[in-house]
This record gives structure tokens, sequence and C-alpha cells, in this order.
């Protein structure tokens, strides 16, 4: 069996190595450009289209990360880049499922306990104890309940906080109250006061966080976007803190990444900025998660993680 890698950023050797120790069977080598030796299946991020193009003998091409929108973007330009009938996969959680419950949890109590008030006040030497905030006026909402929006519902139920979700289909998470489709977003935007991203980036999803949509969520609201930049309207989101109807935001994505320097967003005192660090691919997890999913593929049954190219996701 032959595996061919291909990463912008991490570490190809360790890679290799890694997975050879994972798939004694298996030859692996990094990809460069002008190989079009046989491969059976590809480990990708940002790819060339010429590592993918014609090689219909694939049996699995596996996106390094969770989110595969660069991966159809490319494709949508490109389509043969992906032969027809060979499958698409991506990480499910591979340790990125704890990583979004300490991001979220760490900040939603950063937001409960008022420490973004304390730390103003501090700018003042201001010496003054504030209202307690109760937890039955937090609701959290979260856009998106896949693998990874589902933990980190599970994560802010253990700390006590009303929680909802609004996904394409009805999720049956305990103690989470579940809301679907478009005709269902206004009932879960009505009360959430922290609004959660973990939405995919597909043409349906994107720009959905604007003006219309935060005008609907409770007064004060907070919003966390842990997904993709593309999803918010920066300006919108500017114009509904200066207007006071939100409180704080945090983002770890922006619609262009690095953050240029002259981005308003990083002047803004109620906006807290992470550089698209809320979860990144483990390489053990990982590894061991494609190695898993190949002895299946291999053994003809059908493993999870297989990206749907109608969704998107
Ligand atoms: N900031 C970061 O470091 C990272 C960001 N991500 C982002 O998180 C996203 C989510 O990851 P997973 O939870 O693994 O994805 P997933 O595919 O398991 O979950 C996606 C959820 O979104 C919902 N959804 C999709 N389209 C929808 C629509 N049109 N309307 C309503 N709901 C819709 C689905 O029903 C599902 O509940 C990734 O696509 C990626 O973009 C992932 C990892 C790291
Ligand atoms: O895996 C992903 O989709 C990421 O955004 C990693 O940072």
């Amino acid at each position: 069996m032959d595996i061919i890698f291909y990463h912008p950023t991490f570490d190809t050797q360790s890679w290799l190595a890694g997975l050879q120790q994972q798939l004694p069977e298996a030859r692996v080598r990094e990809w460069r450009e002008g190989d079009n030796q046989p491969a059976d299946y590809a480990l990708v991020w940002h790819p060339p289209v010429e590592m993918l193009a014609g090689r219909k003998q694939l049996k699995g091409v596996f996106a390094l990360g969770a989110g595969v929108d660069s991966i159809l973007s490319k494709l949508k330009a490109h389509p043969d880049m992906l032969p027809a009938g060979v499958p698409l996969f991506r990480l499910e959680d591979t340790g990125m499922g704890l990583q979004m419950q300490e991001y979220a949890v760490s900040q939603v109590l950063h937001w409960f306990r008022r420490f973004d008030d304390y730390q103003a006040q501090k700018q003042q030497a201001n010496w003054q104890p504030l209202d307690e905030y109760r937890r039955e006026d937090f609701t959290i909402g979260l856009l998106g309940a896949g693998v990874l929006g589902g933990q980190v519902a599970e994560s802010l139920i253990a700390w006590g906080f009303p929680v909802r979700c609004w996904s394409r289909s009805k999720k049956d998470y305990p103690g989470v109250t579940s809301f679907a489709g478009a005709e269902q977003l206004g009932d879960f935007l009505n009360g959430t006061r922290v609004l959660i991203n973990l939405l995919p980036n597909t043409p349906q999803t994107v720009g959905i966080i604007n003006a219309g949509l935060l005008e609907q969520l409770a007064d004060e609201a907070y919003v966390l976007n842990l997904a993709r930049g593309v999803h918010l309207v920066e300006a919108d989101l500017l114009a509904a803190l200066d207007n006071g109807k939100l409180k704080g935001a945090m983002l770890d994505v922006f619609s262009q990444e690095p953050l240029p320097v002259d981005s308003p967003l990083w002047k803004h005192p109620r906006v807290a900025i992470t550089p698209h660090i809320a979860a990144v691919t483990r390489p053990d997890e990982a590894m061991a998660y494609i190695a898993r999913t190949i002895r299946q593929i291999e053994k003809g049954e059908k493993p999870a993680g297989e990206v749907s190219l109608q969704h998107g996701y």
C-alpha cells in the first residue's frame, strides 16, 4: 500500500515516521512536485491540484484537519482534482473536541464571572464589586452541533448553564434544547446570551452571523467564533458592540488570516483575539484515526468521517 503526504507547515518527517509506525505494511512518502508514482491513499492540507488530479486508483483522501472548506473550494475551481468516486475523509475530533471544550468553557466563565468588567475597572484602579450574573440569564447557544459543537455543549451543561443548539437536523444531546433548520433559527436566537459558532463553512453558512442575526440575540450578548472567519460579518459585529447590543466577542478565526494589522478588531477593547488556535491537529490522535480508517477501508467496511460532497462538509 502506498501513501502520499503533503502539508505546507507540518513537520513532514515526523508525520512520515509516525504513519510508518502506525501502518508498518505501508510505504509512506512525502509528495513532491512531479511525483506521479502510484498511491492508494493521500493525506493532505491545501494540496496542489496536480497532487491528486487523475489519481483514479486512490481509495481515500484524508484532510489533515476538521474543516474541508479549503479543499472543497479548490475542488470547485478544479473539479478533476478529486477523481469521481474517491472518498474524502476529514478528522473527526482526534483531540480537537477537548481543546474546543477548554476554549469555550474558559471564555464563557470569563464573561459569566465578569472578568472583562473587572479588567476594565482595573485600568481605572477602580475597586468595585459588581452584581453577579445568574446562570438562568446566561443561555448558551451553539450554532452547529456536530462532533465539536456536541462536545462543547456537553462541557457547558456540566457547568450548569442552559444550553441550546442549532443544526441541520435535530440532535438528542442530554440536557440540550435542540433547534433545527432555517425555520427554527429565530427561536434559537431568542434569549441566547452567548453565541458559540461551530458551523462548517458552506455556501449556506457564509455570513450567517450578521446584523440581522445579532439583533435577535439577548441584550448584552457575547459572540465566540471558533469555526471560520467567513461566517461572521466583522463590520456588523463591530457595529453591534458599539451600539451596546453586544457586550463582548472572542474571535479565533477571521475573514482574512493573519488578521491585517490595520483591522479595527485589534484595537476594540471588548474584542479578544487568538490566532486560529482554538483546536489544532494532534498528530498522534490523527495518525491513529487515519490508520484505523485505512484498515476499515481495506477490509471493505464503511468508516465514519467521510465528507458529504453534496452538503459540503
Ligand atoms: N478554529 C479552529 O481551530 C477550528 C475550527 N474548526 C471548524 O469547526 C467546524 C465544525 O467542525 P465539526 O464539529 O467537526 O463539524 P461537523 O460536521 O461534525 O458539525 C457541523 C454541524 O453544523 C451543522 N450544520 C451544517 N450546515 C448547516 C446549516 N446550513 N444549517 C444549520 N446547521 C448546519 C450540522 O448539522 C452539524 O451539527 C469545522 O468545519 C471547522 O471549520 C474545526 C477545528 C478547529
Ligand atoms: O482543522 C481545522 O479545520 C482547523 O481549523 C485547524 O486549525
